[in-house]
């Protein structure tokens, strides 16, 4: 996957969520070859082009992932306009980092209106039972995709990349035809880590929703 020209289409994502969750060690994982980053220091984001070879061609993400902004509400509308996609991301060891998740759900939707989202959960490695089970009622109130995964292990870290393009190509069956080259994991995730986050998720999914949710979007 070397030459531009192959691209097909370049998408831009909005990568948000609480300072701390993970959003820049996501981007990290990949190593972009010859992409330079960028960075926007009128908007204080920096944007790194990713390259997924599909088996509906190559595409181009541009993430754009605030640059150490840690506070809630810093970002201005100029950083959201014109995303095709976005991640929200948390941690599922602190519940303040979901919480927060329905607010900048709002702020993405009030300026991007209807545009494909995912939520990722991520930290897996680190299990948190309570913010577990708060994301997967969100993920079924809202349909918003919800993805557990680990950053810092490389646990499902293409996954919210090959949603978006699914419905960003409007091809369900896209899929990867060659791995992006990846950072080597800096905590080992095992099988049975996986089966356990997988028997997590599974066990939340099967529970009735909540009379009353304390999800508001
Ligand atoms: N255990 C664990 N730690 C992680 C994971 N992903 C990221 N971290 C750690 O979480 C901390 C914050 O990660 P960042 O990627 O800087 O978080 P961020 O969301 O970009 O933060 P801001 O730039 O402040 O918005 C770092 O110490 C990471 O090493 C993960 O999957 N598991």
């Amino acid at each position: 996957m070397q030459p531009q020209e192959e691209v097909k289409a370049i998408f831009k994502l909005i990568l948000i969520g609480d300072g701390g969750t993970g959003k820049t060690t996501l981007v990290k994982r990949h190593l972009t070859g010859e992409f330079k980053m960028q960075y926007n220091a009128t908007l204080g984001v920096e944007v790194e082009q990713l390259l997924f070879n599909t088996n509906r061609g190559v595409f181009r993400i541009d993430v754009w992932d605030t640059a150490g902004q840690e506070r809630y509400g810093g970002l201005r509308d100029g950083y959201f306009v014109q995303s095709q996609c976005a991640i929200i991301m948390f941690d599922v060891a602190s519940s303040n980092t979901y919480n927060n998740v329905k607010r900048w759900h709002r702020d993405l939707v009030r300026v991007c209106g209807n545009i494909p989202i995912v939520i990722c959960g991520n930290k897996v490695d680190i299990m948190h039972k309570k913010t577990w089970k708060k994301g997967v009622d969100f993920d079924r109130k809202t349909n918003i995709y919800l993805i557990e995964m680990s950053a810092k292990s490389n646990y499902n870290v293409e996954k919210p990349f090959v949603y978006l393009l699914r419905k960003l190509v409007g091809d369900p069956s896209l899929q990867l035809v060659q791995s992006p080259a990846i950072q080597p994991p800096k905590v080992v995730f095992t099988d049975e880590m996986s089966r356990q986050v997988e028997s997590l998720f599974n066990e939340a999914k099967s529970k009735p929703l909540p009379t009353i949710y304390d999800i508001d979007l």
